[in-house]
């Protein structure tokens, strides 16, 4: 298994040398360089395998063996050895349809933890294997950034500078970030929104002389093993659900910002998990869903809203779509995400708009049926969704083919990270004791201007290079 670049000029690489690269040395992002198919026969040879040992396997499928398969179990044993549910990622129940798939249950309470734990150990090994520094640069709307911190704080060898847009993720998703003391940890607050972030930290990836210099790595979704790891928990979806449930086929609902979150979904159907429809929420911020229902791929004001992590207009994996779209030519999602970049937008036919909507199934969540939806789901079934779990909830809703088989809704947050949101609702609810003590910690963070060479100022202080 090799991996190659959607702009289709960066040579065949293997698996640590794409997880290193993080973002293709041309511009684009990394995809596998053929997609490995499951059969039906060994999916559900797979049905009784723990979380653990399903993600060996599937991960198995990409690695070349590149990590030896002891040292691998151990990786992913020691990455969910944090979560506090015996299953990971437990599949509960609401109705006969719906079954909500709960990705919260790791150290900062999102679903990023399920990829990033994976990856921060994955980096320690690298680190220790190559005897190279790692500077890794993030960009966050809240939950990356707490994750990927969490997964990495005091690792030998690696140090973590993460950029989040100041006054513009919750309170718990600051404090998880900048009450950690450990030296290798950097935050910067930047005054502006998440985009301005992730434009950032794209130009910088794209600065090859910087990234060489500073051994620049990715824990954004910009990275394919983000993707992966989180193509896992569909496979286990399916089969954590009674085979008469899933014969025929399931559907996802998933509350998607960067594209990172659905696109994994994408990527497991066409590895061979029987997905039906993928319906894709977004909040108001509802670039995609525009993309999807009419078309237009365009950026319109950022907007605030009660779910701030999906507070996002350019989705970053929108372009590993495009190449899957495009038949995985590389010409055209070149010539169309520098056509992108020239004009600000992009448009399709409405033949490709019927193509797209095969695919994908788009719904987008005003602030207020956000709220009703947490109420609705705390009255009928005494659950309490996040603000970003009652997106994809309200999505099933407003979107899903009910009639056509099993739904699983992504619940992508703990409630307790976004009680701004809850509060309003006058529900209240007890803190877990790891997110009660954030509060009497003292805070670590230095807010800069969203000046490229501010922010460049800061890193060249902070990280690391080879002697
Ligand atoms: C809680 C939560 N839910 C959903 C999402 C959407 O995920 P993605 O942007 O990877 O599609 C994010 C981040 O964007 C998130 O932090
Ligand atoms: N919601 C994310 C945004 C960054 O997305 P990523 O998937 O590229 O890491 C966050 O919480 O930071």
């Amino acid at each position: 298994m090799k991996f190659k670049s959607t702009r289709g000029k960066v040579s065949p690489i293997g698996f640590i040398d794409m997880f290193l690269m993080g973002l293709g040395e041309d511009g684009g992002l990394i995809v596998p360089e053929t997609i490995p198919t499951v059969s039906e026969e060994q999916l559900e040879g797979w049905a009784k395998l723990s979380y653990q040992e399903l993600m060996f396997e599937i991960f198995s499928l990409f690695t070349n063996e590149e990590i030896p398969e002891q040292d691998l179990k151990e990786l992913i044993k020691e990455s969910y050895a944090g979560f506090t549910s015996p299953d990971v990622l437990p599949l509960t129940t609401l109705n006969d349809s719906l079954h909500v798939l709960e990705l919260f249950h790791g150290p900062t309470f999102a679903f990023k933890d399920v990829a990033l734990q994976f990856m921060g150990n994955l980096y320690a090994y690298v680190a220790k294997k190559q005897n190279k520094v790692i500077n890794i640069l993030g960009a966050t709307s809240g939950d990356t950034g707490a994750s990927a911190i969490s997964s990495v704080r005091g690792k030998e060898g690696i140090q973590i500078c993460i950029l989040h847009p100041n006054g513009k993720v919750s309170l718990v998703q600051e404090l998880q970030m900048t009450t950690v003391q450990d030296d290798n940890v950097l935050n910067l607050s930047v005054n502006g929104n998440f985009d301005d972030c992730q434009q950032t930290i794209k130009e910088l990836f794209a600065d090859i002389s910087f990234k060489t210099k500073y051994h620049l790595r990715a824990i954004n979704s910009i990275n394919f093993v983000r993707i992966l790891a989180q193509s896992v928990y569909y496979f286990y979806a399916y089969l954590q659900l009674p085979a008469n449930i899933r014969s025929g086929g399931v559907n996802f609902s998933i509350p998607t910002g960067n594209f990172g979150n659905i696109f994994s979904g994408y990527l497991a159907k066409k590895m061979g998990v029987p997905i039906k429809q993928l319906v894709l929420a977004t909040n108001e911020n509802n670039i995609l869903e525009r993309f999807i229902r009419e078309g237009i791929y365009k950026p319109e004001g950022f907007l605030s809203t009660h779910s701030p992590s999906m507070d996002i207009q350019i989705a970053s994996n929108f372009e590993r779509y495009l190449y899957y779209f495009y038949g995985e030519d590389a010409v055209s999602v070149t010539a169309r995400m520098e056509q992108f970049k020239a004009e600000g937008q992009l448009t399709f036919t409405a033949e490709e708009v019927a193509r797209i909507q095969q695919d994908i199934t788009a719904y987008s969540v005003s602030n207020e049926e956000c709220l009703e939806t947490i109420q609705t789901y705390q009255d009928r079934y005494n659950y309490l969704l996040d603000p970003h779990s009652a997106c994809g909830i309200a999505a099933y809703e407003g979107a899903g083919n009910q009639d056509d088989g099993a739904f699983v809704s992504l619940a992508t947050a703990h409630p307790a990270k976004f009680d701004e949101a809850i509060r309003i609702l006058g529900i209240e609810q007890k803190f877990p004791e790891r997110i009660q003590e954030l509060f009497n910690k003292p805070q670590r963070q230095v807010i800069v201007d969203n000046v490229t060479a501010d922010i460049v100022e800061q890193l060249e202080s902070f990280y690391k290079v080879d002697k």
